[in-house]
């Protein structure tokens, strides 16, 4: 066994820092954002220069892969150095409820905050008391606040923006709020006085162009590949081909999965042909931590739509036939299947995330259906990236 992981540890391998390339690291300077990061901290200005004063939140919009994490947790990282400010980033799609999501920032104070028992505006008073005690002021990040409104609809954001409207608590208004979306519409959803709290607070990303994206994969190339080991040209294209969508996620990607190829092949350059293979790999809209977020049941699921739509002529299946495919599907990766009630969980949870889209059909035979299609992404490439998702799972539980 030593010998193995001799052996692995001895291959050679083009990068020098892996991580740099995973999708929440931060890096130290921001090629192309500055002037929105400046402009972020223009937004709480008074928030950050007397701790205490007007109350403010900021929204950041953009597609994807625009940057929006990665520029309000750079502007995290700047505030919490300085000492009054702390920083809490919460993802809704992963937090989709209020409570989930006031938790999530509560436990950065007190790791034995119990989950349950308090009400969402108990735990804002509590949080409020943490941070007075601390005599800190927080930076509360809602990303992907999209999910929590559509369960939840505006309350928490109600509740948040009208925390300074009390002349009493003006002074110990000690939560300022960034909420990203990436939705142009999703200030329509609030109501009238919310968007007018926000209203010269937005700050959109545009997509990157060719240019840009260049820059982005530089410094990525400089801080987790060996020196010489990426050629010029491969950046060109890479950046060619993510330019299309202007997404800076997707062009990390292609550049980690085109050094994983060069280094599987043993040899110590990345050219071009590693770039088209990981391109034919890749796709714009499949988000890799949308997918670790899936549970193996959840996986059964996507695969059991992605091989019925695969077979298939149609643009939907239906959930009656994803149902009986996925009682089989269960059998071949050894899972007992689970019930009515939990299999529409897992539908819903996909439809949350984006990965499948459901539509009600109109009235059929034996009344009302639910559709099932995949809006963004090919069924080959869901089912083969849901099948080594579900291999990798087996893996680790080896
Ligand atoms: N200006 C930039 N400089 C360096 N890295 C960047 C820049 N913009 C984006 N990135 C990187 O690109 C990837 C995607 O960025 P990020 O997650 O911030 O996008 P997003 O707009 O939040 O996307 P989504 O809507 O899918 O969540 C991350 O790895 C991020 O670090």
């Amino acid at each position: 066994m030593d010998d193995i992981i001799k052996e692995e540890l001895n291959r050679p391998t083009i990068f020098k820092n892996e991580d740099a390339l995973s999708f929440n690291f931060v890096p130290k300077e921001l090629p192309e954002r500055e002037e929105e990061l400046r402009e972020l901290i223009r937004v709480f200005r008074n928030v950050l220069e007397e701790g205490v004063g007007r109350k403010q939140s900021a929204l950041i919009s953009g597609k994807v892969g625009t940057g929006k994490t990665v520029l309000a947790k750079k502007f995290g990282k700047m505030v919490s150095e300085r000492d009054k400010f702390d920083y809490v980033h919460v993802n809704c799609r992963r937090n989709d409820s209020e409570t989930k999501a006031l938790f999530k920032a509560l436990r950065e104070y007190d790791k034995d905050f119990p989950k349950r028992g308090y009400s969402a505006e108990e735990m804002i008073k509590s949080l409020f008391s943490m941070l007075k005690i601390r005599g800190k002021y927080l930076f509360l990040t809602l990303d992907e606040v999209d999910f929590l409104i559509n369960k939840n609809g505006s309350e928490l954001i109600y509740t948040l923006s009208r925390l300074s409207e009390d002349e009493e608590s003006r002074f110990e208004d000690r939560i300022s709020v960034i909420y990203i979306s990436r939705s142009p519409s999703f200030r329509k959803k609030l109501d009238e006085s919310t968007k007018s709290t926000l209203r010269n607070n937005l700050i959109n990303l545009n997509d990157y162009n060719r240019s840009e994206l260049i820059s982005i994969l530089e410094q990525r190339v400089e801080l987790a590949f060996k020196s010489g080991t990426v050629s010029d040209n491969s950046v060109d294209l890479i950046a060619d081909i993510a330019s299309n969508w202007g997404n800076a996620r997707f062009a990390i990607e292609l550049l980690w999965k085109a050094g994983k190829k060069t280094d599987s092949e043993e040899i110590n350059k990345l050219v071009p042909e590693h770039v088209r293979w990981a391109k034919a790999e890749t796709h714009p809209e499949i988000r890799r931590e949308v997918f670790e977020d899936l549970d193996k049941h959840h996986l059964i699921v996507l695969l059991s739509i992605s091989k019925l739509l695969l077979g298939n002529e149609k643009a939907y299946v239906t959930t009656g036939e994803v149902k009986n495919n996925y009682k089989l599907t269960c059998e071949t990766y050894n899972k007992e299947p689970r019930g009515h009630t939990q299999f529409w969980h897992y539908i819903r949870k996909l439809s949350k995330s984006g990965i499948i889209d459901t539509s009600v059909s109109g009235e059929g035979e034996r009344g009302t259906t639910t559709e099932i299609s995949l809006p963004d992404i090919p069924a080959e490439m869901v089912n083969k990236k849901t099948k080594k998702f579900l291999e990798d799972k087996k893996e680790n539980q080896n």
